[in-house]
């Protein structure tokens, strides 16, 4: 069809049970266009996480359809699953989770490098991952020795490094400083990808994305202008998100 672009991500009535039988999502339908920064919002338990582990295959087998730039993410097809992990970069909360390398540079080469990405190549992926999240002087270091902001910017660059197309990230903003917070929605904002933020750091929401999703009880609550979501404060309560006390969305979003 002439004139429409692809989605970057379609997810298409995804449905989730864990084990014990509980439904977690029940019906879910996204669409992100290229580009696009939105955050997931949600009270805890909403089924942010188990989205997200829908997005590369991680979960799957409930029912609906996700798909990355057009590409199903069908699980059992391994060469599928491995360009849709390629795509579609996930940050997880704990950076340590990410990083298990002697030293920084390694950690950041190793996505690509199990890719089949080689010599100059790695070289140029590594060096341009770690300065977009200004790490360039740390690349010898021992990750564990860096700070936890630091560990979090080194997670974020081992996933630039694959130059995903969707950026996806859990609680990105979780215990940093506020200079460490500012620098990396800066990071983040001159990216050119499409990213999704799970967040319950609302005014970070607000500052990085134009777009927001509510998901509650494994279902879209809500999905729109942040400023005016942020705002809606009958919305907000009902879905148990409280902004910072004082913190006035419009004024901040304006
Ligand atoms: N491994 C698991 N086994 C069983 N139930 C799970 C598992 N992981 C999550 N759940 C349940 O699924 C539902 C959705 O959880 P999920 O972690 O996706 O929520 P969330 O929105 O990410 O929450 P939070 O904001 O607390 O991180 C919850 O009821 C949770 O208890």
């Amino acid at each position: 069809m002439i004139g429409v672009t692809t989605p970057a991500l379609q997810v298409t009535g995804l449905r989730y049970a864990y084990p014990d039988g509980r439904p977690a999502l029940r019906g879910v339908d996204l669409t992100l266009a290229p580009g696009e920064r939105v955050a997931l919002l949600g009270p805890n338990g909403a089924g942010k996480t188990t989205l997200v582990l829908h997005l590369n295959g991680i979960l799957h087998g409930g029912g609906g359809r996700v798909e990355v730039s057009g590409l199903p993410v069908t699980p059992g097809d391994r060469a599928a699953i491995a360009e849709i992990r390629r795509r579609v970069g996930i940050v997880f909360q704990d950076p340590d989770d990410q990083l298990f390398m002697p030293t920084v540079a390694e950690d950041v080469a190793f996505g690509p490098a199990n890719l089949g990405v080689r010599g100059a190549e790695l070289t140029a992926r590594v060096d341009e991952a770690l300065a977009a999240v200004g790490m360039t002087e740390h690349r010898d270091q021992v990750p564990h020795h860096l700070s936890f902001g630091q560990r979090r910017r080194v997670a974020v660059a081992t996933v630039l490094a694959m130059r995903p197309e969707i950026l996806v990230l859990d609680e990105p903003s979780s215990n940093l400083d506020p200079a460490s917070r500012r620098e990396l929605a800066e990071i983040l904002e001159s990216l050119p990808v499409t990213l999704l933020m799970v967040t319950h750091d609302l005014p970070y929401a607000l500052e990085l994305c134009p777009r927001s999703v509510i998901l509650d009880g494994g279902r879209i609550a809500a999905d729109g202008d942040t400023a005016a979501l942020l705002s809606d404060r009958e919305l907000m309560r009902g879905h148990r998100l409280e902004l910072p006390f004082g913190f006035n969305p419009a004024a901040a979003g304006a």
